[in-house]
């Protein structure tokens, strides 16, 4: 388990992490999301006692890092930029990693395995792909069965079988009781692999709270209806306070067309937007006036979506949009 409080660090009069808490809990996969800069590399340096925060704790297992009497046993690490000696196999390099803290041979096979590298053990690591490599280092942190992860864009250089891996490893470690944060910017990924989120810009917390949640608070209250009844039931959801919008062309979509499962009496009209009614209501006044429904979701944002609208004016490196006036000539 991790436990931030207060959390600062500034490097002369540049401020990267200001007054952070959060809480990494176990059993749960939680992503450390924010954009370039945002100061989740410094955090994770500081729970892990390679830098000094200016001021605040980091607390692993209750007690800060360089107190605690086994570190490996309690976090294992995977940091961006990794340091294994190139000249070495993978194995040995595993062999001299667990012989500092005091781990079993046997272990260091089982995690070998765990990885998937038992092919390429006796490999110098030098040679090694980026995937490879990432492997390694996710074998060194899981070395001596930590309780709680850190892992800093773990998925970099993985392959999509390699992401797929990495996925079900993390959820299986969370399932067994183990405290996970992993940062990634791909947020696909994140969103299916965590299901907690510190959300950080420019230092500061900006939350913390669920996939779900934080997904949910950025989604429109737009419920999307397909019914082969759709002009009967607009009426019927105006009447009762909703505002309908019809669906842009879905018909005149090859896409959908070659949908079998569409009837093809289904035209554009039979799709509609519904926005001032919750979904449930929607189902209910269905139901109650026996209009057939073929599809009734609300429309979620994606991680992505909801990511950039709430950490927009926390980015530090923003992108200039490409002017059609030409401006400045
Ligand atoms: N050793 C250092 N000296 C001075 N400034 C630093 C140092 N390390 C980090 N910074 C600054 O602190 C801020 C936070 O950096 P950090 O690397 O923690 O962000 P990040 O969220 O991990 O970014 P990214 O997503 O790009 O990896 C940045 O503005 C960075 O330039």
């Amino acid at each position: 388990m991790i436990e931030v409080q207060g959390l600062t660090k500034r490097y002369g009069r540049k401020v990267a992490v200001e007054d952070l808490s959060f809480t990494v809990q176990p059993g749960v996969v939680t992503g450390f999301l924010g954009p370039n800069g945002a100061g989740k590399s410094t955090t994770m340096r500081m729970i892990l006692g390679l830098d000094r925060p200016t001021s605040g704790i980091a607390l692993v297992d209750g007690r800060p890092y360089r107190e605690l009497r086994a570190p490996a046993r309690h976090v294992g690490a995977l940091l961006e930029a990794r340091s294994i000696h190139s000249g070495r196999n993978a194995r040995n390099h595993l062999l001299a990693l667990a012989a500092t803290h005091g781990v079993s041979t046997r272990r260091v096979d089982e995690v070998i395995d765990l990885v998937g590298l038992r092919e390429v053990a006796g490999k110098r690591a030098g040679g090694f792909s980026l995937g490879m490599g990432q492997r390694l280092g996710i074998a060194s942190a899981l070395l001596a069965d930590p309780s709680t992860l850190i892992l800093d864009e773990p998925v970099n250089g993985l392959d999509p079988e390699g992401i797929r891996w990495i996925r079900d490893l993390l959820r299986g470690l969370a399932a067994e009781g183990r405290a996970i944060l992993i940062s990634s910017h791909l947020m696909s990924e994140m969103a299916l692999t965590a299901t907690h989120l510190v959300v950080i810009g420019r230092g500061r917390l900006i939350q913390e709270t669920t996939v779900e949640q934080f997904v949910r608070a950025a989604s429109s209250s737009r419920v999307h209806v397909r019914s082969p009844q759709a002009a009967e039931f607009a009426e019927l959801l105006a009447q009762a306070g909703a505002t309908v919008s019809f669906s842009p062309a879905t018909a005149g979509n090859p896409a959908t067309r070659a949908v079998s499962s569409i009837p093809p009496q289904l035209t554009i009209s039979d799709s509609i937007e519904v926005a001032g009614l919750p979904v449930e209501r929607i189902g209910d006044l269905a139901r109650a006036h026996g209009i057939t429904l073929y599809e009734l979701s609300p429309r979620l944002a994606s991680l992505e979506d909801a990511f950039m609208d709430i950490t927009r004016d926390a980015v530090e490196f923003a992108t200039a949009t490409p002017s059609t006036r030409g401006g400045n000539r």
